[in-house]
């Protein structure tokens, strides 16, 4: 295997004028990266600042060797302008490696609030300053590596370091957000607990234990979690002394203390601790959904008559693993999900909204701006695309979207609603409004492309808040997004209506004059009809297009939703749709489609069959989707408006 190399990569490190930070600084400097070697040249408490030497030195040095860096002397808390600087220097930042800090250890009841701001300011909102500097860049370029620096003494506390253990545990907390946020944009985030001897551990270690954990059995580690080719994110790495572990949670089963109806008492969570405390069957939950998805059972069990009876809560398997909360508050992507779980009613995990101020809170979100989203994409994302539309080899006519050297090799137009990154949305409407994720269905889709999809490309897409409706079942929020190429020419234009069960009643407009409104069918038979069954797989492969919402593919999350069962991406229903009238309509010619319209009227589970009835008018043609297994209708409203007919393709002849 190669070298891991760092050419092109431009990497920015903090703290870096001594100890770990100078030896990631040399190590990616040696592997051909521009660094910028940061480090305001303070002394170990963070007092005095302004000696520029020990960043210069170390800029020296990898000059000296042959590499490329610049110094800088900026404090991380002012993170943006460390940024800047290396822009200036080298164009853009595609690694930041959080590693200055101070210590100011105190026993905690002689530490002063200079000592514990002091040491937060630099760790916490050190890293946080440089790195949100750094995340636009690398949000719009589709790629980053961030390392946060923790420490053993936050994740096991140490005496007299209660300032600077919490401030390392804030890290952690950092880190893992930034994974999930950072996913979808190719940034991977990752925590290192790197033991060794610096500075900061001289006073700390004996002498020759501070000579033995030297820096450079931390650096490679900290290089290979910043290379382009580990994928590893929101991991947590103990490092030193040449050896590397990964750390995680462990949970013990636990146990249910409540009873349905019955007061919860604390004398019942004395007479479970054993169990609760037990280790035994520990499991280890790795995301928020997982650690939830728990209390789903729980309620089920309480509900079901579960009781805290000594055997019942002396036998593990009786309860699965129960958490004692009242309320559980869990943030997706960049939502917040707020879950009340008190109560029999929780089954029907309820919608914390519609509250005095959901005016302000709906004015907020109106004014929410959401950061325009590049996409690049390949033949292979348009392929998978394709694959998750329903489309099969099968089908002698689909190999033009499954076969890259086919001679007409092309892109379904609604492959633009994949250029609309969902999460930006989600982000926009989960920093105004707090709202249940599972409940916030997608309601209607309208799409217009002004020519054929490219099969490879870069796309921006740039995103508007139209509206809030108040449909007193729920909000509807109007979203517009308008995509263009890397010229600046338009490319599509779609208009996705979001559904927030429960979120009505707060007193806003019911109607919308940018809505594009959908459009009734004529009476009488459909004109044509598909007929084609969906995979119970469709949603785990849709979702590989970009919608990684745990609805579509996590049973316990589409429970809290009220779900028998992960439902399908409405637009994977659009999708196949859309498949259908071209099929019919035009011959397949993708060229032909100019614009979509739909709402989702019933949730689709994969699996089940979607039966399209389309009637032709003119260049319109009015579709509906019914699930055959249940006769509902799933997509309503709908038409595709075509270019002008070829006459006599397709079943226009037979109208
Ligand atoms: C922000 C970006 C977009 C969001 C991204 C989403 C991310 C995805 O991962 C999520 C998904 O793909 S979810 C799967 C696809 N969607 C669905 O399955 C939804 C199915 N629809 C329903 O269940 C109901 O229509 C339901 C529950 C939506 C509404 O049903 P009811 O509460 O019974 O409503 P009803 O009483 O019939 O009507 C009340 C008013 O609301 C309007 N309305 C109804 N359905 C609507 C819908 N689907 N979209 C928009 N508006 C809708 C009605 O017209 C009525 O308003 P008015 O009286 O003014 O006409």
């Amino acid at each position: 295997m190669s070298d891991l190399r760092f050419d092109g990569r431009v990497v920015v490190v903090t703290g870096a004028g001594g100890g770990l930070g100078r030896e990631y600084a040399l190590l990616f400097a040696e592997r051909g990266a521009d660094v910028v070697v940061n480090d305001l040249g303070g002394s170990a408490s963070g007092d005095g600042g302004g000696d520029v030497r020990p960043a210069d030195l170390v800029v020296e040095e990898i000059r000296a060797r042959g590499g490329s860096a610049v110094a800088n002397h900026d404090s991380v808390e002012d993170g943006e302008r460390i940024v800047r600087a290396a822009e200036a220097a080298f164009g853009r930042v595609d690694v930041v490696v959080n590693n200055a800090g101070i210590l100011r250890d105190r026993s905690f009841a002689r530490t002063s609030d200079a000592d514990w701001d002091g040491v937060q300011r630099v760790h916490a909102r050190g890293a946080f300053a440089v790195t949100r500097a750094a995340w636009p860049g690398m949000r719009a370029r589709g790629y980053g590596r961030v390392v946060v620096t923790s420490s053993a003494a936050g994740l096991f506390g140490n005496f007299g370091q209660a300032n600077y253990a919490a401030a390392k545990m804030a890290l952690v907390g950092l880190s893992n957000t930034l994974a999930i946020e950072g996913a979808a944009y190719g940034i991977c985030c990752n925590a290192v607990v790197p033991t060794a001897g610096s500075r900061l551990t001289r006073g700390v270690f004996p002498g020759e234990l501070v000579d033995a954990l030297k820096p450079e059995y931390v650096a490679p580690l900290v290089a290979y979690l910043c290379h382009e080719s580990c994928e590893e994110t929101g991991g947590v790495f103990e490092a030193g002394a040449g050896w590397i572990g990964k750390l995680r949670w462990e949970r013990s089963q636990g146990r249910i203390v409540r009873e349905k109806g019955k007061r919860m008492t604390p004398e019942a969570v004395r007479d479970s601790w054993e169990g609760i405390t037990d280790m035994t069957s520990a499991s280890h939950p790795s995301s928020i959904q997982e650690s939830t998805a728990t209390l789903v059972d729980v309620l089920e069990k309480i509900n079901e008559g579960h009781t805290t009876s000594p055997g019942n809560a002396g036998d593990p398997s009786a309860s699965g693993i129960a958490v004692a909360t009242t309320t559980v508050e869990a943030a997706v992507s960049d939502v917040t999900v707020a879950t009340a779980t008190d109560d029999a009613a929780a089954s029907d995990a309820a919608v914390a909204t519609a509250t005095d101020d959901a005016a302000a809170a709906v004015a907020k979100l109106r004014d929410a701006a959401i950061e325009p989203s590049v996409i690049r994409y390949t033949d292979r994302d348009v392929i998978l695309y394709h694959l998750g539309i329903g489309c099969s080899v099968a089908d002698a006519g689909s190999l033009k979207f499954l076969y890259e050297g086919s001679d007409d090799f092309s892109v379904v137009p609604t492959f633009s609603t994949t250029c609309c990154d969902l999460v930006a949305a989600f982000g926009a409407v989960g920093s105004a409004i707090e709202f249940d994720l599972s409940r916030f269905l997608h309601g209607e889709q309208y799409t217009e492309v002004y020519g054929a999809l490219p099969t490879d490309a870069t796309l921006i897409t740039t995103y508007r808040i139209a509206d809030v409706l108040d449909k007193t079942s729920g909000a509807a929020i109007v979203i517009v997004m308008e995509t263009r190429d890397e010229r600046g020419r338009k490319v599509a234009l779609n208009q996705a209506v979001g559904f927030l069960i429960g979120a009505g009643g707060f007193g806003g407009p019911r109607t919308s004059r940018e809505q594009v409104p959908t459009v009734a069918p004529p009476t009488g038979p459909p004109h044509d009809v598909v007929v084609e069954r969906t995979s119970v797989d469709q949603a785990a492969l849709y979702r590989l297009s970009g919608d990684r919402n745990p609805l579509h593919v996590d049973a316990a999350f589409a429970a809290a939703g009220g779900f028998a069962r992960p439902i399908l991406h409405g637009l994977c229903a659009y999708g196949y749709a859309c498949r259908h009238v071209l099929r019919r309509y035009a011959g397949g010619d993708v060229a032909r489609f100019r614009t979509m319209k739909a709402r989702f009227a019933r949730p689709v589970l994969p699996g089940q069959t979607l039966r399209t009835e389309m009637w032709r008018r003119g260049e319109r043609v009015h579709l509906r989707c019914v699930v055959d297994e249940t006769g509902e209708a799933a997509l309503t409203g709908a038409y595709v408006d075509l270019v002008a007919d070829d006459p006599g393709s397709g079943p226009t002849a037979k109208l």
